[in-house]
């Protein structure tokens, strides 16, 4: 006879650390580079962790399976957001799809965001990316020693041409400012912990003047600069558009929807927000990911080498790579895939919160926990990546008789209704400034004043996107004749 399930609210919590009373784990907290904490506890606890700050639940998820499981398989009250009362409600984040709750709302800024970003819509930016990429490359040809500063302009830059069709220039780089003043913002008060309203909503009504409401002012100032990075580029658009002059962005592409469409379904406010959480969503991952790249070429010559004599016997040396050759080069897919996976940019995902009790594994998920995957330890577990921190872009080599193990994008990239819906433009992005970079440049350890080689310390900083600390890269092209294929 089968024995019947206990009901979800029988079920014990998920294990994790010995908790103080009140408190919980408040004070055995990481408070930096959490997802290695969170590892060596998934190592003695197990893939279903679970933390308690006051009465807040929060679990930590540290296997493919079990963040499927939850967040794959159970969709319906797993994809909502924790509320961030501080960013949503008092800096004016209410625009961006990140950080809405589950509900009407979410849905349909998600499905406008997400019909932009299918692999058809974005074949659409493949000539930006093509520009992009090329100026990116022409910088490096005349000043490489600045290769961070050039790479983090250009993709900026790029993103802004797609998303409100500026060319390069004054108005393109205020647009970046802009867009990056705001999101200096977002990151500091993402600093959970940082403004006690988190925690205790009702402080939001206390008025500025207060003694103590220190926090007041500082979210005023913040809440004019997410508004300024939506609305400035969006009154710009608006006028080429009413002028009949506007270049083709997606910014364009959402008002001719509007004016088009019959319904309401797109208002004014939409097409602001839907094109600004493209830039908060894409600027700063795929700039992480590049990084990890250069780290990676930078350390690994032998893995650079490969990859360049790939692309010489493919594309030759008389053209650039584009997205037409991404097929014909697999060992510079392994690449990709590898850096997916060696550091992965959001190496916590970013969080989901629970509707309504739900069972894992045998354990009772609590409605209203936070939800973090645990990237970082799924995509290092060396039983599914053998030597799970060498950097082995052969692990994704097909071999007769051998499976390959689960696509780093299958974590790295989130889950369910939340997943990244930027994952193809991202891929397409990233790709060609990958391919394109070693095609024409030699990355290299630059050597200091006595002629010792510079090693890269290899550390990732901590935050919610993470980045390699600041290294020494020698960029020298290849040849002249591949430098001059970008004048
Ligand atoms: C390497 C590059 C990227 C990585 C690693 C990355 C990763 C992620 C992750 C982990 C999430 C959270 C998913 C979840 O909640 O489970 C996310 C959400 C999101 N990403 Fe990306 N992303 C990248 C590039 C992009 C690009 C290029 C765009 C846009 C052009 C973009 C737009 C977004 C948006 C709008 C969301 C919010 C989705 C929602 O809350 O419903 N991302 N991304």
């Amino acid at each position: 006879q089968r024995k019947s399930r206990s009901p979800v609210s029988d079920l014990p919590l998920p294990p994790g650390p010995p908790a103080w009373p009140i408190i919980g784990h408040l004070n055995v907290m990481p408070t930096s580079h959490e997802w290695r904490t969170y590892g060596e506890w998934a190592k003695i606890y197990g893939d279903v962790i679970q933390l308690r700050i006051f009465n807040k639940s929060l679990i930590i998820l540290g296997s493919l399976d079990a963040a499927k499981a939850l967040l794959d398989h159970n969709t319906s009250v797993t994809s909502d957001r924790p509320h961030f009362t501080m960013i949503y409600d008092l800096m004016g984040w209410d625009w961006a799809v990140q950080f809405m709750g589950m509900g009407p709302r979410f849905l349909k800024y998600r499905r406008v965001v997400q019909s932009l970003l299918l692999p058809q819509s974005t074949r659409a930016f493949w000539p930006a990316l093509d520009h992009g990429s090329r100026s990116l490359l022409r910088s490096l040809v005349h000043d490489s020693a600045n290769i961070h500063q050039h790479v983090k302009d250009h993709l900026g830059g790029l993103m802004m041409t797609v998303l409100y069709g500026e060319d390069e220039g004054p108005t393109r780089d205020k647009y970046v400012e802009l867009a990056e003043e705001a999101m200096h913002g977002l990151v500091e008060a993402g600093n959970i912990g940082k403004f006690l309203v988190d925690f205790v909503p009702l402080l939001r009504f206390v008025p500025e003047w207060v003694p103590g409401a220190g926090f007041q002012t500082q979210a005023r100032i913040w809440r004019k600069l997410a508004r300024d990075m939506i609305e400035i580029p969006f009154a710009d658009v608006k006028k080429y558009c009413d002028e009949g002059t506007a270049p083709a962005s997606v910014t364009k592409t959402l008002l001719e929807q509007q004016s088009h469409s019959k319904s309401n379904e797109i208002d004014t406010e939409l097409v602001k927000g839907a094109v600004g959480v493209l830039y908060v969503g894409g600027a700063d991952t795929s700039l992480s990911a590049l990084n990890t790249f250069i780290l990676s070429m930078v350390l690994h010559p032998e893995c650079q080498r490969r990859a360049q004599a790939e692309i010489d016997s493919v594309v030759g040396q008389n053209r650039l790579p584009d997205l037409s050759d991404q097929a014909s080069l697999p060992y510079f897919d392994c690449v990709f895939s590898e850096v997916l996976r060696w550091n992965p940019g959001v190496p916590l995902g970013v969080p989901h919160s629970v509707m309504a009790d739900c069972e894992l594994n045998g354990y009772r998920i609590p409605a209203g926990s936070t939800i973090l995957y645990n990237q970082w330890t799924i995509l290092h577990n060396e039983d599914v990546y053998p030597e799970p921190f060498k950097f082995i872009p052969e692990r994704w080599m097909p071999e007769e008789g051998k499976p390959l193990p689960p696509d780093s994008r299958s974590a790295s990239f989130g889950f369910g209704r939340r997943i990244c819906p930027g994952r193809h433009f991202a891929d397409s992005l990233l790709w060609t400034m990958m391919v394109r970079i070693v095609a024409v440049f030699d990355l290299a350890k630059p050597l200091d004043a006595d002629g010792n080689v510079i090693e890269p310390s290899g550390e990732y900083l901590t935050g919610l996107v993470t980045h390699p600390a600041p290294f020494a890269c020698k960029v020298t092209p290849r040849s002249q004749e591949l430098a001059s294929l970008v004048e």
